[in-house]
């Protein structure tokens, strides 16, 4: 089905099913990107059209009217890529299978879908010969399921635990930390597109349940679905179970988890999802709002940690394009796709075009104005300063008594946090404070990062 355009660029159709949070997006990398996703493919990807349910209705990246439509199978039979961005199991599952059986690969994000069928839609896409990806399903752009299947392939996996469901970490966070009531946390999870289009799948665990249920079948090369997951979601959690856990110094998270046991000549995987208890100290109990983290243990990787954005809809579709571009390259070049070709014309920038902030300690006479002084290099640089804190200069008394008896000016120390700012400035501010009478050395410059 590929095509030629008239600049000899072969062309790539993509039909994209669903125009909600992730679909929209997808929309818009496929158009504001194209020029970048045809350089990296080597074709480029043509939107032929969006399956909708109103062909009318305003989305968050609109495209002309002409691209929307309701007949899902004439799209389908327009494409070489369908990317399922519905949710729901049918018609997605229908409309999966349509595309496979025309020989078109498939992307989907659709957790619920293959934790349920995903067994007939690999058997399907493998009979057909056709790639069906799904790195978008679990954790949204955490790349998981490709070192899961690709990465670890040669050692084994003994567990996997982690926040898979951003939704109701960001409520049980929000819970946590604000104080905020459960509905008015879901509420502005779902305004953030974080959830499900029925949340009841979030906060009933069903969604992580999917989830493991997915990571599992990659981690320990067996199929397991949703039913096989013993599940518990966020619905019992009351205000007093959070004040009892913060009390003992733990934080309330829904965790998933897949491992390996091996018990009384009973060999399999156990699968559950549930909220636990963890100590406030917790690699995990920092993972906050609708970030997810995944751990995967294994026999000679040891452990690993994944980390990311789990859900909404740029992240989402970061992962979904990753997938597309992944088949894209495939069906272009064969075999693994046409190797990674850097960009001769990127240049590499000088550290004075990085932001950062800067923590400065500054030795300076302490006497009136010379604070006024040395914020007013601060100021004429542009750099705002986010903390400041003075102490006298501590000497020992042995100095102390020789600085007097030369009739030295007593000495203080300030430390200036800086807010971010261009290196640049930041570097040309500290030059100006050394050059300061009153200042006696700046002891100490450190960049400060994650701030
Ligand atoms: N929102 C997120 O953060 C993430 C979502 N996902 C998955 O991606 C998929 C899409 O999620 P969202 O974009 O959030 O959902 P959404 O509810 O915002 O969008 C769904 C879109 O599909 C269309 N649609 C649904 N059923 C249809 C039908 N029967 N006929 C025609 N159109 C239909 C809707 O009109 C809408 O345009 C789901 O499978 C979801 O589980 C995966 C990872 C993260
Ligand atoms: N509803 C899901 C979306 C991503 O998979 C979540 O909250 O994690
Ligand atoms: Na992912």
């Amino acid at each position: 089905m590929t095509t030629v355009s008239h600049h000899d660029t072969p062309v790539l159709n993509v039909a994209l099913l669903g125009g909600g949070t992730v679909g929209s997006q997808v929309a818009r990398i496929l158009t504001e990107d194209s020029e970048l996703l045809t350089e990296r493919i080597g074709a480029r990807l043509n939107l032929a059209g969006v399956f909708v349910r109103n062909t009318a209705a305003q989305r968050d990246y609109q495209l002309p009217s002409l691209l929307y439509t309701t007949d899902a199978e004439e799209l389908i039979s327009r494409a070489d890529i369908v990317i399922e961005l519905m949710g729901g199991i049918d018609p997605a599952r229908e409309l999966i299978l349509a595309a496979i059986n025309r020989g078109a690969a498939v992307v989907t994000g659709n957790k619920a879908l293959l934790a349920t069928h995903g067994t007939e839609l690999f058997t399907a896409a493998a009979d057909q010969g056709v790639q069906l990806s799904f790195e978008a399903s679990v954790c949204g752009a955490i790349p998981i399921l490709r070192p899961l299947r690709d990465s670890l392939s040669g050692d084994r996996v003994t567990r996997v635990m982690g926040i898979a469901n951003g939704t109701t970490n960001y409520i049980l966070d929000q819970m946590d930390t604000t104080g905020i009531s459960f509905g008015d946390a879901l509420a502005e999870a779902q305004r953030l597109g974080y959830a499900e289009a029925d949340p009841t799948a979030d906060i009933a665990g069903h969604d992580a349940a999917a989830k493991v249920a997915i990571l599992a079948s990659l981690a320990f090369q067996a199929p397991f679905t949703l039913d096989q997951v013993d599940c518990q979601g966020i619905t019992t959690i009351t205000a007093e179970d959070n004040e009892a856990a913060a009390a003992a110094g733990f934080v309330i998270k829904l965790l998933a988890i897949a491992e390996r046991v091996s018990t009384n000549g009973d060999d399999g995987v156990v699968l559950r999802v549930h909220p636990t208890l963890l100590p406030r100290e917790h690699p995990l109990a920092a993972v906050r709002g609708a970030y997810n983290a995944v751990f995967v243990e294994a026999e000679n990787a040891g452990e690993l940690m994944f980390y990311g954005a789990g859900a909404g809809g740029e992240a989402t579709a970061s992962a979904v394009m990753g997938d597309v571009v992944s088949i894209a390259k495939r069906l272009q070049h064969g075999g693994p796709g046409r190797p990674h070709t850097p960009k001769t014309s990127l240049d590499a920038l000088e550290i004075g075009h990085t932001t950062t902030s800067y923590m400065i300690v500054v030795h300076a006479a302490d006497q009136p104005g010379v604070l006024a002084t040395v914020a007013s290099l601060f100021a004429e640089q542009g750099v705002s300063i986010e903390t400041m804190q003075q102490a006298p200069a501590e000497l020992t008394p042995l100095e102390a008594e020789r600085a007097a008896a030369a009739g030295e000016t007593p000495q203080a120390v300030l430390r200036f946090i800086t807010h971010r700012g261009l290196e640049q400035r930041l570097a040309d501010t500290v030059a100006a404070i050394e050059e300061l009478d009153v200042v006696s050395a700046v002891t100490s410059v450190l960049r400060v990062e994650g701030n």
